[in-house]
C-alpha cells in the first residue's frame, strides 16, 4: 500500500533522512524505531507532504500513486492521517469543533463524533472543553480522534503514547490493534519499545537517518542484542 524508495529529505544544506525504502501492507503495523534526533519525524512528515522538511530524491507511493508534491489535505483525501509529535492541537477550539472540522458535513458512514467517544468515553466528558484546557493524555486521545475522524486507510502516528500513563498507554495499544483488526496500516513511531513490541508487526530501526535494520517483530524479541546495540536498551 505505502511504498517509499531511497528517499532522501531535509532541512536546507542538512539531508537528515538518506536513502529510506520501506513498506506498510494493508492491515499491518509497522514501526520506525530509533534514538531521538535519527529522522523518524522527518520521515513522517514527508510521507504527509508537510514542509519542512524538503524532499530531495526517492519515491513515496501510496496505491501506485506517487504522493510527492502533493499537499497534506491532497495526502488526506488519499485517506492518510497523521497524529502528529506535540498532538498539535488548537488551543481555543473545543474537543468537538476539533473532530468535527475534517468532516464533511454530507460525509455517510465512517467515524463519527460518537464512535470516537465511544473507544475514548473521556473526551465525550470533556468536549465542550477547549485545547488549552485538557490534559497531556486527554490531547493525546484527541489527535487520535481527530486522525480517525478522516476515515483514514493508513494512519501515521508520531509518539502517540509520549506523556500518557500506563494506563492510557495499554489503553492505546489497544485502540491500535482493534483498527488493525478493521484493516487499517499504521506506521508507528514510538520511544516505548514495550508499546512497540505489543502492537507492531514489523520494525525498522532507524540510525542517522537509515534503515540499519528491519525485523518480524517475532525475530526482535529473539535478538534484543539488536536493540541494545541500535537503541541502547536492555
Ligand atoms: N525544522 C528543522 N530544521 C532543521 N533541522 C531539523 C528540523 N527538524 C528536525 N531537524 C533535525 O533533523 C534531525 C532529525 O530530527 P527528527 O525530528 O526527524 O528525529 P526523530 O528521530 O524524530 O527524533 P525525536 O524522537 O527527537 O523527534 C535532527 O538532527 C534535528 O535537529
Amino acid at each position: 500500500m505505502l511504498e517509499v524508495r531511497d528517499l532522501h529529505s531535509g532541512y536546507g544544506e542538512a539531508v537528515v533522512v538518506r536513502g529510506v525504502s520501506l513498506d506498510v501492507g494493508a492491515g499491518e503495523i509497522v514501526a520506525l524505531l530509533g534514538r531521538n534526533g535519527m529522522g523518524k519525524t522527518t520521515l513522517i512528515r514527508s510521507i504527509m507532504g508537510l514542509t519542512p522538511p524538503q524532499v530531495r530524491s526517492g519515491s513515496i507511493n501510496w496505491r501506485d500513486e506517487s504522493l510527492l508534491g502533493l499537499r497534506p489535505h491532497e495526502i488526506a483525501d488519499r485517506k492518510i492521517a497523521i497524529v502528529p509529535q506535540g498532538r498539535r492541537l488548537f488551543t481555543s477550539l473545543t474537543v468537538i469543533e476539533h473532530l468535527t472540522m475534517l468532516k464533511n458535513a454530507r460525509a455517510k458512514g465512517g467515524w463519527t463524533v460518537e464512535r470516537v467517544f465511544g473507544i475514548f468515553p473521556r473526551l465525550a466528558e470533556r468536549r465542550h472543553h477547549r485545547g488549552a484546557q485538557l490534559s497531556g493524555g486527554e490531547r493525546g486521545m484527541l489527535a487520535v480522534g481527530r486522525a480517525l475522524m478522516i476515515d483514514p486507510q493508513l494512519i501515521l502516528m508520531d509518539e502517540p503514547s509520549e506523556g500518557l500513563a500506563p494506563v492510557m498507554v495499554q489503553h492505546l495499544e489497544e485502540i491500535i490493534l482493534g483498527l488493525k483488526r478493521e484493516g487499517l496500516s499504521i506506521l508507528l513511531v514510538e520511544q516505548n519499545l514495550y508499546s512497540t513490541l505489543a502492537v507492531a508487526d514489523r520494525v525498522y530501526v532507524l540510525e542517522t537517518g537509515q534503515v540499519v535494520h528491519h525485523a518480524n517483530v517475532g525475530e526482535l524479541a529473539q535478538h534484543t542484542e539488536i536493540l541494545f546495540k541500535h537503541l541502547g536498551v536492555h
